[in-house]
């Protein structure tokens, strides 16, 4: 488990329903918040989901915590973004083993109301609040009230967007997507072999089966292969750290592999969806690349697009900065939901 330190006391007012509890569940973490008013974040602390056999143990034990228990009397309302597609009662995850029946998981925990969203919608909702907790690669300035496209590759590769409000009032309607599980697309010789290795090992290569962590890894073992060394195995937080320290060529080589697949699949969801409000990248694995990712390959694979090359060029593209973005977005879809009662 990983602790962080909570935000700064603000003035906002208290929910007058009490302490809210926000969670963002990936297929590697899960990350927690209370929420005493709006927009107020603290006792965040990450947990691994690995270490939980179910979501409920998972929200028992942060409640436990002690930094946390003295910071509530019992949560009423509660939100939930989940790296899955929510339809209906049921929930399962796409990349770790948790499975649940909301209404049960409501009652379980005891809570007034449980709000279960996906975790890159709730994402999608956070982006005209991040300021300048964003870093722009590339691109010009933003066409306003034009879509935006948002993407992320951590344990899988997240996909949503922003679309203006269509109900006449104004804001903003979240994409409902699982675009990571479009098929992967190569755009030169040395993806097409990544490709033809990778259909050993699945017999749809989507997006994400090379844009995530599992991804970095199948890329190495690739690229390994293609050097004449089958079978080598590391994993994807050591692969990054041996290309940053530049002790591994063949590692350099996997992550710039990666940030061009990844610019060519922002470059698709941009052109499909006419984002010219900007591509927002999220992740696990992005923010953690650096200087090394603003280097790479990505911005100019994003706009290598023949024909529409000079208007790919004036797309603004985004690395999300902030910390915990996504309890934004769960923050504002909750409060939505339990508005004006709350
Ligand atoms: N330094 C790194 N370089 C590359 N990959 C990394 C690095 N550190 C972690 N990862 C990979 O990132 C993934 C975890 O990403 P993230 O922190 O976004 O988790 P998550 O929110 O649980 O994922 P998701 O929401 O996609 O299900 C793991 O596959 C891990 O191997």
């Amino acid at each position: 488990m990983t602790a962080f330190a909570s935000s700064p006391a603000s003035p906002t007012p208290a929910h007058a329903g009490g302490v809210r509890l926000l969670a963002d569940i990936g297929g590697t973490n899960a990350r927690f918040a209370l929420e005493p008013g709006p927009g107020r974040f603290e006792a965040i602390e990450v947990l691994s989901c690995h270490d939980h056999a179910t979501l409920a143990d998972a929200i028992r034990a942060y409640l436990a915590l002690p930094q946390v228990a003295v910071l509530h009397g019992g949560i009423r309302h509660a939100a939930i973004a989940i790296a899955n597609p929510v339809v209906g009662d049921q929930v399962r995850m796409t990349n770790h083993h948790w499975a649940f029946s909301i209404e049960a998981l409501r009652l379980e925990c005891g809570f007034d109301t449980l709000l279960v969203v996906n975790d890159f919608s709730a994402l999608a909702r956070s982006l005209p609040h991040l300021g300048d907790q964003k870093l722009q690669v590339g691109g010009g300035a933003p066409e306003p009230g034009a879509a935006i496209g948002l993407l992320g590759a951590g344990t899988g590769l997240g996909v949503s967007g922003l679309i203006p409000a269509t109900n006449g009032k104004p804001g903003w309607t979240a994409l409902r997507s699982e675009g990571g599980h479009v098929s992967f697309s190569p755009v030169n010789e040395m993806e097409v072999a990544i490709l033809q290795y990778a259909w050993r090992e699945f017999e749809h290569v989507s997006s994400e089966r090379l844009l995530s962590g599992a991804g970095v890894e199948l890329i190495y073992r690739a690229l390994s292969d293609r050097a004449g060394r089958p079978g080598e195995q590391l994993t994807a937080p050591e692969i990054s750290r041996r290309a940053l320290s530049g002790e591994c060529a063949l590692c350099d080589q996997v992550l710039e592999a990666f940030c061009g697949m990844l610019g060519t699949a922002a470059g698709n969801l941009a052109i499909t969806l006419g984002a010219q409000g900007g591509v927002y990248i999220g992740g696990g694995i992005v923010p953690r690349l650096g200087q090394r990712f603003i280097d790479s390959s990505f911005r100019s694979r994003f706009e290598q697009r023949g024909r529409f090359s000079g208007y790919m060029a004036q797309i603004p593209t985004y690395v999300i900065t902030a910390e915990y973005p996504a309890f934004v977005g769960v923050s504002a879809i909750l409060s939505e939901k339990l508005s004006p009662a709350s």
